[in-house]
């Protein structure tokens, strides 16, 4: 090799991932004739079962699931608003980057979420054991907090969308009691704030201002909006539904 040809290989040379991946030749190819692009795909960048449930009550199936193991501690001094949508983000491109050379699913619109439960400035995180499940539900007794839900969506052509809701939830005073038979019906496991609004801890909530989707973990309204914004077939599925059920 001449010392010029080893000095461009070596400049071509970079630490990160390929970046021209399929997805990106699909998104090239799609942006000169989009009337030849494949059917739509979703991926749901996600393991929660909420947010699949939520997505199907608006006729919406994940082509794919892509949940991924991303870092999700927070800065020091990271605010709650700003900790979600980062965390909502980082979510959506791990996923992108896991199928960008996938045939079936590179070129899908890639949804994620996040949900904190914040008081004032803290962040309560989904609790590891019982005494952070119970510490959470003694600070949120009897006073407002609010629940944050971002949501990110990344198009085939790899443009990120994102929006937060913010959500103000109120809890009635939780005696000990209540808080103990709570903590033992392990329904806090895996959830942001160590409860569930759509189970057990729904009588605990004296008032709800926002969305109650997006505490459960997704915001219908706007995930719907966003989609249906950046051209995915959201209503197809409602007139199918129709003729599938003509009574
Ligand atoms: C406050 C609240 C949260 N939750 C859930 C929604 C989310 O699944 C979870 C918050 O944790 P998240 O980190 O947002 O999501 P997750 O780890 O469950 O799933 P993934 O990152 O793979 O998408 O808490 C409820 O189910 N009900 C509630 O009332």
């Amino acid at each position: 090799m001449t010392a010029k040809a080893a000095f461009l290989t070596a400049l071509s040379r970079t630490d990160h991932p390929r970046r021209d991946t399929l997805r990106r030749e699909l998104a090239k190819e799609n942006a000169g004739q989009p009337e030849n692009a494949a059917r739509p795909t979703l991926v749901l960048a996600s393991a929660s079962p909420r947010r699949l449930m939520l997505l199907s009550q608006v006729g919406i199936e994940p082509d794919a699931l892509r949940p991924s193991s991303i870092d999700e501690s927070a800065r020091r001094g990271e605010m709650p608003r700003a900790y979600a949508a980062r965390i909502a983000r980082m979510k959506a491109e791990a996923a992108r980057d896991q199928i960008a050379n996938d045939k079936d699913i590179a070129s899908a619109y890639v949804l994620a979420a996040d949900t904190v439960v914040a008081v004032g400035r803290r962040i309560l995180m989904k609790p590891s054991n019982i005494e952070e499940a119970a510490n959470c539900l003694q600070l949120l007794s009897g006073r407002a907090h609010r629940v944050l839900t971002s949501v990110c969506l990344i198009t085939p052509d790899d443009r990120i969308r994102h929006k937060i809701v913010d959500t103000r939830v109120r809890f009635k005073h939780l005696a000990r009691e209540e808080i103990e038979s709570y903590i033992a019906s392990r329904e806090w496991r895996g959830k942001a704030g160590g409860y569930a609004i759509q189970g057990l801890a729904g009588c605990f909530v004296q008032k709800l201002v926002g969305s109650y989707t997006s505490v459960v973990g997704l915001p219908l309204t706007e995930v719907v909006t966003m989609l249906a914004g950046e051209g995915f077939p959201i209503h197809f599925a409602w007139v199918r539904a129709a003729e599938l059920d003509p009574t």
